[in-house]
């Protein structure tokens, strides 16, 4: 028996598979004994073996379970007893097939073809993203009954991560993500959303009325960030405010020693008292420092805890508030930016060291009462020189902000406009501009800072006046006997103290003021921000549009734009609006996608007004390709994806397909992936129109507004454009056309002519053109030309 070889067990692995064998080598076959024991123990290795493999099947099982994105754990397989696919232990399975036979779950291990949705099939392999494990079941084997489906998309599957992670009253501001605070309010309130059907991070892919209800990140509140920002930095400012006053406490140190060593070390002549004295005040003055940074560290996170804070909610509102106005809103980040400062600043904690000024009087008060009325006396004036500083500065200074404000507007104009100011050499004219409104913004600053300057000169003088004229009378006090030389040079140090504060708030006046004014705008924009109001969430529209009696005249002009513009459309109609240069066609297109509102009159999108429908789903529903094509800086791929990271690359293509684009990308040097520059290079001007045209078609919009879409195309990019119109129809999506070109006519079932901001024609294309031709006018609605008649 000691001679018998033990049984060898070999565990071999081939193309990917794990192939369970066993073979029993002996030496003896012929020795039955032996080989029964040999049996014996190979049974025994084989169970150990099964035991390792059952596990390993299962970890694989839960790999897998994991990378189809999470079913409930009742689906996992070998858990649910309805899964009829459940992890066969490993004894089973080669009692039934003999040892080269594979367990089911391992054969469910192997790599397997993908599912894949018809349109993605055709996806180039580098829009997939290469190396991320996809879901693997098989393409013709059915979902085991009671198992959620894997998600088929990239979408699907972070919106399900998305669901399971989401944590209890932490809500995401829409297109940020920002750490924002707000009331945990249901996502779900207001209607049932469909069981989210539609995937809400598909960009409303699939949508399309019946009844599927909009899905969501969940309500903005920017009162509620607003409130959260103020509670950090109250939070904050209470646990500075105790290091604040240790720090202030332990200032005396230098005044008690002086004190000490003045009246006692030296007139006792005592060493040892000089030692201890000098080792504490040594340790108090350190104790001193640390503090003094813990509270300068503490402010420095409150400053930087508030524009996290308040970053995100600041730009969203800025962004929608901006609608109303030439985009001055945007510079309420400039005023975060000033808040910052102010927090971390000398004058904040000069601030902060205020309240204890009157327990340093009160201390000068105690050394003796004639010291102490110096001080009062001085603190009095100061407040004067304070007031007066504020009367003096505060109109230069809101002056200058205001300038500094409008000099601003005019940078991120130039920036903006930086190609047609080199080409057109106008660098001098914007630089004047711009120039004009800073000098202006300086002029005040020089004249407000001149005079805080003086104020502050005052303010220090008065300081140093004090402390000599305490010092004077306090010496003239010890020549009375009434106090000590020590007292004396204390009292003048505390006093200095008292009055450090209000000199430093003198000296920081203007940037109180300035943080003020940036504080008061900030409240004002995220108190009043329209996206403040959760809206009710409504089905997916179907695209039925009603226009009522627009009236549009612009703010702080008698020109009236549009006149009585009065059309309905219903889902899956295609409108051609055309007129003459001037008619109010773009002003039209932008009120029927809400970029600016009427001053009168309604735009009804499934006959709730636009203003009251939720923004983020009218705006997932609605595609607008502007006049003035602008792309983001960022790939075609997240461009097309409206800058929507979740975006799936089966929605990408579908608009890209849609738009009729797709040719045009994969001729691309990088496809998809090329990436476009704030001012759209490498893409030529009508490569930029095409990829907006797909972007304004991402997500299956149910009501598009096409501005002028062929103005920069050629005759291909005219072909591709008609037959997006084409398909547009086919997805019953209702699509305005705005044009002054004929060749688009074709792909319309009606037209309107707009004819000085009102409609002079709106009917059935054919009816539109006969009318049109019977007056003698041409499809700008201008009489028709000579040999136009001809
Ligand atoms: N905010 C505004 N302030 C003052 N005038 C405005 C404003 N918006 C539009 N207008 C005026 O309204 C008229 C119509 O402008 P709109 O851009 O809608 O014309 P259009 O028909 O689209 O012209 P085009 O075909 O040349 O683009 C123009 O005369 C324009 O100057």
């Amino acid at each position: 028996m000691a001679d018998t070889p033990a049984p060898s067990l070999r565990l071999s692995a081939s193309d990917g598979e794990k192939i369970f064998s066993a073979e029993a080598v002996t030496d003896q076959p012929q020795r039955k004994i032996d080989a029964e024991a040999a049996g014996q123990q190979l049974l025994r290795e084989i169970d150990n073996r099964e035991d390792v493999l059952n596990s390993t099947v299962k970890k694989i099982d839960g790999v897998l379970y994991e990378l189809r994105g999470g079913a409930a754990a009742s689906d996992r397989p070998g858990t649910n007893p309805a899964n009829p696919t459940p992890s066969a232990p490993i004894g089973e399975a080669a009692t039934a097939s003999g040892a080269a036979a594979r367990p089911e779950s391992a054969r469910q291990a192997r790599p397997a073809p993908k599912a894949v949705p018809p349109v993605e099939a055709e996806v180039r392999p580098e829009l997939r993203d290469q190396g991320k494990p996809r879901p693997t079941r098989e393409a013709d084997e059915p979902a085991p009954r009671g198992e959620k489906p894997a998600p088929e998309t990239k979408a699907e599957a972070k919106s399900e991560v998305k669901d399971k992670t989401s944590v209890p009253g932490m809500v995401v501001i829409d297109g940020d993500r920002g750490p924002i605070k707000t009331e945990n309010r249901s996502p779900d309130k207001g209607g049932s959303d469909g069981g989210g059907s539609d995937g809400g991070g598909n960009g409303g892919g699939g949508k399309g009325g019946g009844g599927v209800f909009h899905k969501r990140l969940g309500p903005v509140d920017f009162s509620a960030s607003l409130k959260a920002g103020l509670k950090a930095i109250r939070q904050n400012l209470m646990i500075v405010m105790v290091f604040t006053i240790a720090t202030n406490v332990l200032v005396l140190a230098i005044p008690v020693y002086l004190f000490q060593i003045s009246d006692r070390v030296l007139t006792s002549r005592s060493v040892d008292t000089l030692v201890m004295l000098t080792v504490l005040i040594v340790g108090a003055v350190i104790l001193q420092a640390v503090f003094d940074g813990i509270r300068r560290m503490i402010l420095m996170r409150t400053a930087v805890e508030v524009a996290a804070q308040l970053g995100a909610p600041i730009l969203s509102a800025a962004a929608r508030a901006s609608l109303h106005s030439n985009g001055r809103e945007y510079q309420t980040l400039g005023d975060l930016q000033q808040l910052r400062s102010f927090l971390v600043s000398g004058t904040l904690l000069s601030f902060l060291d205020a309240p204890i000024a009157p327990f340093f009087v009160a201390a000068v008060f105690l050394i003796h009462p004639h010291l102490g009325s110096i001080v009062i006396g001085s603190s009095l004036l100061l407040l004067i020189v304070t007031v007066l500083n504020q009367k003096a500065t505060a109109a230069s200074f809101g002056e200058a902000n205001s300038f500094q404000t409008r000099a601003n507007l005019h940078l991120d104009s130039m920036s903006r406009n930086s190609q047609i100011i080199n080409a057109l050499a106008m660098i001098p004219e914007t630089v004047r501009l711009w120039g004009k409104d800073m000098a202006g913004s300086l002029k005040s600053q020089v004249l407000a800072q001149d005079r805080n300057i003086a104020f502050a000169s005052l303010s220090k003088a008065v300081r140093l006046l004090t402390q000599v004229s305490m010092l004077g009378w306090g010496a003239n006090l010890a020549l009375q006997g009434e106090l000590t030389g020590g007292m004396v040079i204390a009292a003048s140090i505390i006093a200095g103290r008292a009055l450090g504060p209000i000199e430093g708030a003198i000296e920081g006046w203007n940037q109180v003021i300035q943080s003020r004014a940036a504080y008061g705008r900030i409240t004002s924009l995220l108190q009043n921000s329209p996206l403040n109001f959760e809206r009710l969430k409504l089905p997916q529209p179907e695209g039925r549009l009603d226009v009522e009696r627009l009236l549009f005249v612009p703010q702080g002009t008698k020109r009236v734009v549009l006149n009585g513009v009065s059309f309905s459309l219903n889902p899956g109609d295609s409108l051609a609006v055309i007129g003459s240069s001037g008619a109010g066609k773009t002003t039209l297109g932008k009120m029927l996608v809400g970029s600016i509102l009427p001053t009168s009159g309604n735009v009804r999108l499934d006959l709730m007004d636009l203003r009251n429908w939720d923004q983020r789903q009218f705006g997932e529903n609605i595609g607008y390709l502007p006049q003035d094509v602008q792309l983001f800086p960022g790939t075609i791929k997240a461009n097309i994806a409206r800058m929507q990271e979740e975006a799936s690359d089966a929605d990408i293509y579908a608009a890209a397909k849609l738009a009729d684009v797709h040719d045009m990308i994969a001729l691309l040097p990088h496809g998809y992936e090329t990436f476009v520059t704030a001012d759209g290079s490498p893409l030529s001007g009508g490569q930029k129109q095409r990829v907006a045209l797909a972007r304004a078609f991402f997500g299956n919009p149910r009501m598009v507004v096409l501005d002028e879409p062929n103005s920069n195309l050629d005759s291909a990019g005219e072909v591709a454009l008609t037959r997006a119109l084409q398909h547009a129809r086919e997805q019953k999506i209702t699509v305005i056309t705005i044009t002054q070109r004929p060749a688009l006519l074709s792909s319309v079932d009606k037209v309107l002519l707009l004819v000085n901001g009102t409609v002079a024609l709106f009917g059935m294309r054919q009816d539109v053109l006969n009318a049109l031709s019977a007056r003698g006018m041409n499809i700008e609605g201008n009489p028709l030309a000579q040999n136009q008649l001809m």
